[in-house]
């Protein structure tokens, strides 16, 4: 079995539940209400950029020149495929440039950019890479399955399309044969620690959606616990 195979062996269970979540359910009817759905989109352009700054840390300390090509050339794509999607949307949802700038970056949002950019710029090339892959595979599969699902004349197919395309597809192909390549000249030590911020990745893109969902800003001060809480894994 190869080393990506494993991560998803792995992440079953988790895989499985960001597929049935309420978010993706709706979007797939149709029938998620357009302001989470706007409020998803304005977090999710600002994470992009994020995203495109880790995936260029990346490429800077790739190997190979091969693996510094791929990593830009998804940066470039991320900023001008994705967040281009994401600019149509806004202008259709009437989200200003103004209105875009200052919206503060809700907490989910800032903790997976912080946690990408974090095990980039401080952990192994290999370590690094491989929180990046759930950005790619797991929008993918979600994709995929909306794009099965979804109703004719669904307000949301440029977004379903985007993700289920082949082009998409191509990208996350390429990245799951650069990241099999990368753990085999790994160490067991670095393979582990590649398994564990792939897990907390997948966990990132839950609590994102879990977040759009709910419209959530920032944890108050004066919030009760959350029973939801689940127990610390190393990272
Ligand atoms: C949060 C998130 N994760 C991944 C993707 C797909 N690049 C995205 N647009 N947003």
């Amino acid at each position: 079995m190869s080393f990506t195979q494993q991560l998803r062996r792995d992440t079953a269970q988790l895989r499985q539940q960001i597929l049935d979540m309420p978010f993706n359910r709706d979007l797939a009817a149709g029938t998620l209400p357009q302001e989470v759905f706007r409020g998803y989109i304005v977090q999710d352009a600002h994470y992009l950029e994020g995203f495109a700054r880790a995936l260029a840390m990346a490429a800077a300390k790739a190997p190979d020149a091969d693996a510094v090509a791929q990593l830009a050339g998804s940066a470039i794509k991320a900023i001008s495929v994705e967040r281009g999607l994401h600019g149509e949307y806004m202008a259709q949802f009437g989200v200003s440039a103004e209105e875009y700038e200052a919206t503060e970056i809700s907490e989910a949002c800032d903790h997976y950019v912080s946690f990408l950019l974090r095990m980039v710029a401080t952990d192994d090339f290999a370590v690094g890479l491989t929180a990046l892959l759930p950005c790619f595979w797991i929008y993918h599969e979600v994709g995929q399955k909306i794009a099965a699902e979804a109703v004719p004349g669904n307000r949301y197919q440029a977004w379903i399309d985007t993700y289920a395309s082949e082009d998409f597809a191509d990208g996350v192909q390429r990245m799951l044969e650069l990241i099999d390549r990368t753990a085999a000249a790994s160490s067991d030590a670095t393979r582990a620690r590649m398994q564990r911020s792939f897990a907390r990745s997948c966990w990132h893109e839950w609590h994102f959606w879990d977040s759009a969902y709910h419209m959530r800003g920032w944890l108050a001060p004066d919030a009760e616990p959350s029973a939801k809480r689940m127990p610390a894994i190393a990272e």
